[in-house]
């Protein structure tokens, strides 16, 4: 009985990764980072047997906590969370300042599965069906979804009254409920996710368990990677070659070489009652398994959008909850909320049965930067947003909480009687509540994004000296180095990206093989 069960945890396609320690001096291939991208790289490269693969990873592998969808915040500020802070914002264009220091976090995972074990699980996508493994039928059999890739996506097997609410009042508003993964993006509907039974399914779970007995990949965790070595040119190609990298483990720095390439997948940069944990532990459903507590998503047009009311401009997160619901526990600590903000908005309303829409901005057209701090590869760069920049992303953004507004005026709504918060901001209070200038004001406070930096290492032409990588993301200027992550974007896709990233990291390795002679 007892070999039997050890075969079977062998086998098991969930079974823990394993994490090599002592690898060897040349790969084919070194895989920097196992995020969203990576582990789907690391993956799809050692389908070809003759190829030998190294996956370098930061961090080191899931948790139970992780598994829970609900609990999703409380990774944030923990071991698995790279922890970066925005710098504080330029006077004329202020940002954050309703958080300590004026500065936002921004979260990144730091862990086998990278931002996908600590993000919200929202699936968004058009056409990436490759990777998908929809396990709710009346999505999975249309055109737009596809059963038996690695990575499992379904609705929530939970969701609270409001759910239903917000996608009714939605429909009262003239949108109609769709699968917004499907033909049409504008409209509600309930949020898919990427979960598994119930659990979170990152893509280290997805791509990476199922994988973990190949024996041509190899997975270093807590090895984060400090230099790229660069080689002589091979005489055929004068540019610089990358050969391998630099890493440290148990603080001990490493080399290792890579014959063919190496390939930069590093990214863009607790409990409640006693029965709702043991629900979720015995029956894999309950409140836990709510998507980072995200229940609906929309996509909606304001005023400024698109004539073609095909290319809504604001997305919509609905949760059934909102900053205080935890009592002041975490959300306000991942927020970075100053007390007094916090204590004036939030505190009031402990007591208090509430929901959330955060209207999110699709089309930005502020830009900021990642910068390196200086030469030490553990420094942390600095990140400036710069958030407001433009106008129109104020103007634009106020539309989508004015229809958030209207939401709540809804039948679907006053069911509950439900009414908007009326506190006003503190620092806002010069302005008439409801107007333009108080909610810009309120914007430029309550600075909420939900984490999808991407574009530092945009792909583009040789000519266009803002792009690092070309259309096969191999690196201008040098050989046998891409990126394949989410910074690649030439631009932010209009909602989360998870899954288009995911995409990337199919595509890309793809193109790997095809330059490689291997298809
Ligand atoms: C809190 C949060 C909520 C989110 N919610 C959603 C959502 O609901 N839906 C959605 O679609 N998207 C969401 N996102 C965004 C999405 O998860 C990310 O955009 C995506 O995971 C990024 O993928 P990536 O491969 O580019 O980078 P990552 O997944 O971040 O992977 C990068 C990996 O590289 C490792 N690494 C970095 N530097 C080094 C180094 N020097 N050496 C070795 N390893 C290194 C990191 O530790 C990490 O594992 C969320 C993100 C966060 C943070």
């Amino acid at each position: 009985m007892a070999l039997t069960f050890f075969r079977y945890s062998a086998v098991d396609p969930e079974s823990r990764p394993i994490d090599v320690k002592q690898v060897r001096s040349e790969y084919d291939f070194i895989v920097v980072g196992g995020g969203s991208a990576g582990a789907v790289v690391a993956n799809r490269l050692s389908e070809n047997p003759s190829w030998t693969v190294l996956l370098l990873e930061a961090g080191g592998d899931e948790t139970e906590i992780s598994d829970v969808p609900s609990l999703a915040g409380y990774l944030q500020l923990s071991d698995l969370d790279w922890k970066y802070k925005t710098a504080p914002s330029p006077e004329e264009s202020p940002y954050c300042l309703a958080m300590n220091g004026d500065r936002c976090f921004w979260p990144r995972g730091k862990v086998l599965g990278g931002s996908s074990v600590l993000n919200a699980m929202i699936y968004i996508l058009h056409y990436f069906k490759k990777s998908e493994d929809n396990r709710n039928p009346y999505l999975a059999n249309t055109t737009y979804h596809s059963q038996g890739g690695y990575l499992t996506v379904q609705e929530s097997p939970w969701r609270s009254p409001l759910a239903l609410a917000f996608v009714k009042g939605g429909e009262e508003l003239g949108y109609e409920m769709r699968d917004i993964n499907g033909e049409k993006q504008t409209g509600f509907m309930i949020a898919q996710g990427t979960i598994r039974r119930g659990s979170r399914c990152s893509t280290a779970k997805a791509f990476l368990r199922p994988i973990r007995l190949r024996k041509n990949l190899h997975i270093s965790m807590y090895s984060q990677v400090t230099k790229i070595l660069m080689g002589r040119p091979k005489s055929d190609d004068p540019r610089p070659r990358a050969i391998g990298v630099r890493y440290m483990r148990d603080g001990v720095y490493r080399t290792v070489r890579a014959k063919k390439e190496v390939v930069l997948s590093a990214g863009a940069i607790k409990f409640q009652t006693v029965s709702v944990a043991m629900d979720y532990i015995i029956n894999e459903r309950g409140p836990l398994t709510s998507l980072g507590g995200v229940e609906g998503v929309a996509f909606v047009n304001t005023k400024y959008a698109d004539k073609s009311g095909l290319l809504p401009d604001i997305q919509f997160h609905f949760a059934p909850s909102s900053v205080n619901s935890d009592g002041g526990e975490q959300i306000r600590k991942v927020l970075n909320l100053r007390d007094a903000v916090y204590n004036t908005m939030y505190k009031p309303l402990v007591e208090a049965e509430t929901w959330t829409i955060l209207p999110l901005l699709l089309r930005p057209l502020s830009k900021g930067w990642v910068r390196l701090k200086n030469a030490n590869p553990m420094s942390y760069p600095i990140i400036e947003p710069n958030y407001f920049t433009h106008k129109e992303d104020v103007l634009t953004l106020i539309e989508g909480i004015r229809i958030a507004l209207n939401l709540s005026d809804t039948k679907a709504f006053q069911r509950f009687n439900s009414r908007p918060l009326l506190t006003q901001m503190p620092g806002c209070r010069k302005f008439p509540f409801d107007t333009d200038p108080y909610w810009e004001c309120a914007l430029r406070h309550f600075t909420f994004t939900i984490y999808h930096p991407v574009g530092t290492c945009k792909m583009g032409p040789a000519h266009d000296p803002t792009a690092v990588v070309d259309p096969r993301l191999r690196v201008h200027g040098v050989t046998g180095l891409r990126v394949v992550d989410g910074s690649i974007m030439p631009a932010i896709v209009s909602g989360n990206p998870n899954g288009p990233i995911i995409m990337i990291g199919e595509k890309g390795s793809d193109l790997i093989k095809e330059d490689w002679g291997y298809v």
